[in-house]
């Protein structure tokens, strides 16, 4: 998914020679999204942005599609596994043309990308008018020792990031907040020096952070993100970082190999059937996220589902989509399992609102702000 955001007028510095390209990378869930959308609301940033899908249906491009005005898919599948990084290179290609002026492109990687190896991707990208502009990566504060930092060694991902911003700490019992925190700092300086760690609720990062980051005009081969490649390159940082056995899809590097099961809503759903999905996720469904449409009292509602772990997130979406789909991730997945689950949800069309099901589709809603 390729998307030029142009919100503003130029600044009064031209345009840099070459673009600098953040990637935002973090395991499923993390809160990437959530960050991207908190870097596009900040007025004036001219900002294209390259979205990693992953599953067959575009949630995460539909999700920040909403502020953008133009967009154009890039194929599916993981980025950094893409035979010769076509893809992302005809992408950056595109929103890097000087006309576009644009002051950074930020990739959002999907949750399954290896940070090294897309890093790689972008340093050594065939686009001219591009450059490295930092690694930002996102760690659920509530998941990571579940699924990021599951080994004795700290996470090798860490060792690519130029920015870690801590999420989800609100979730956490306050007096745990301070002492899992200090642990996944000290995590990332056994094997990141200097990457900035900040703690951000959804994301919400000083832009400054990112973006001084991405306009630092050292020669390429000065910035940290080049060293640390050469680093793990030559052996230092290699290796997986996601914890379990898996063995990737045989593209030479090592990679989580998860599953997505998705299915497309043609119609609003039964709120009851959602909220009992969301509640009691198919086997191996780490992540789920979805925008659904359901029948009101008067009008008909749009709503932005997501599911982390055990944490049910949902919000309004105004107006509803006027289609919507269900994706189901997770490194375990028991695909026809969640098949089959979501097309329950996506058959049990509601012919009359289901007060219920709605009562506790607004509960999750009122718990997610
Ligand atoms: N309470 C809380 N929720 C958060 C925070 N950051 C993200 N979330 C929620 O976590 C869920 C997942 O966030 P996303 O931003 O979609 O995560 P992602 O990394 O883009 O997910 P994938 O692209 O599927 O890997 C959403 O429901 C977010 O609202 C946070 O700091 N606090």
């Amino acid at each position: 998914m390729v998307i030029g955001q142009r919100t503003s007028p130029a600044r009064t510095v031209g345009p840099p020679d070459r673009v600098p390209v953040v990637a935002v990378t973090g395991y499923l869930g993390a809160g990437k999204t959530s960050l991207l959308n908190h870097l596009l609301r900040r007025p004036g940033a001219r900002l294209g942005v390259v979205v990693n899908d992953f599953g067959e249906l575009n949630v995460d491009a539909a999700l920040v599609a909403g502020q953008v005005d133009e967009a154009a898919a890039i194929s599916g599948g993981c980025l950094c596994c893409l035979p010769d990084a076509g893809g992302l290179d005809d992408a950056l290609e595109r929103l890097a043309q000087p006309r576009l002026r644009l002051d950074a492109i930020i990739v959002e990687a999907s949750g399954a990308a290896e940070p090294l190896a897309l890093a790689r991707l972008i340093r050594f990208s065939g686009v001219e008018r591009v450059r490295p502009g930092g690694v930002i990566e996102v760690v659920d504060a509530v998941a990571h020792a579940d699924t990021v930092d599951v080994r004795p060694e700290p996470p090798a991902r860490y060792a690519a990031a130029t920015l870690v911003v801590v999420g989800k700490t609100d979730l956490l019992p306050a007096g745990e907040r301070d002492g899992v925190v200090a642990r996944i700092r000290a995590r990332v300086r056994e094997r990141n020096p200097v990457a900035p760690i900040v703690v951000a609720r959804r994301g919400a990062v000083d832009p400054a952070l990112v973006f001084d980051a991405a306009s630092d005009s050292d020669p390429v081969d000065e910035l940290p993100i080049a060293r640390l490649i050469r680093e793990a390159a030559s052996g230092e940082g290699e290796g997986h970082d996601h914890g379990g056995d898996h063995t990737g899809h045989g593209h030479g590097h090592d990679h989580v190999a998860a599953l997505a099961a998705s299915v497309r809503l043609a119609g609003p759903v039964s709120p009851s059937e959602l909220v009992d999905l969301l509640e009691d996720p198919p086997p191996g469904a780490y992540r789920l996220k979805g925008r659904v449409r359901v029948r009101g009292p008067r009008a008909e509602r749009g709503y932005v589902v997501n599911v982390v772990g055990r944490s049910v997130n949902v919000a309004r979406l105004t107006p509803p989509p006027p289609t919507g789909e269900l994706v189901a991730i997770g490194v375990d997945l028991d695909l026809d399992a969640a098949r089959a689950r979501l097309a329950a949800v996506a058959e049990a069309t509601a012919e009359r609102p289901d007060a219920g099901g709605l009562r506790r589709l607004s509960r999750h809603r009122r718990l997610s702000d």
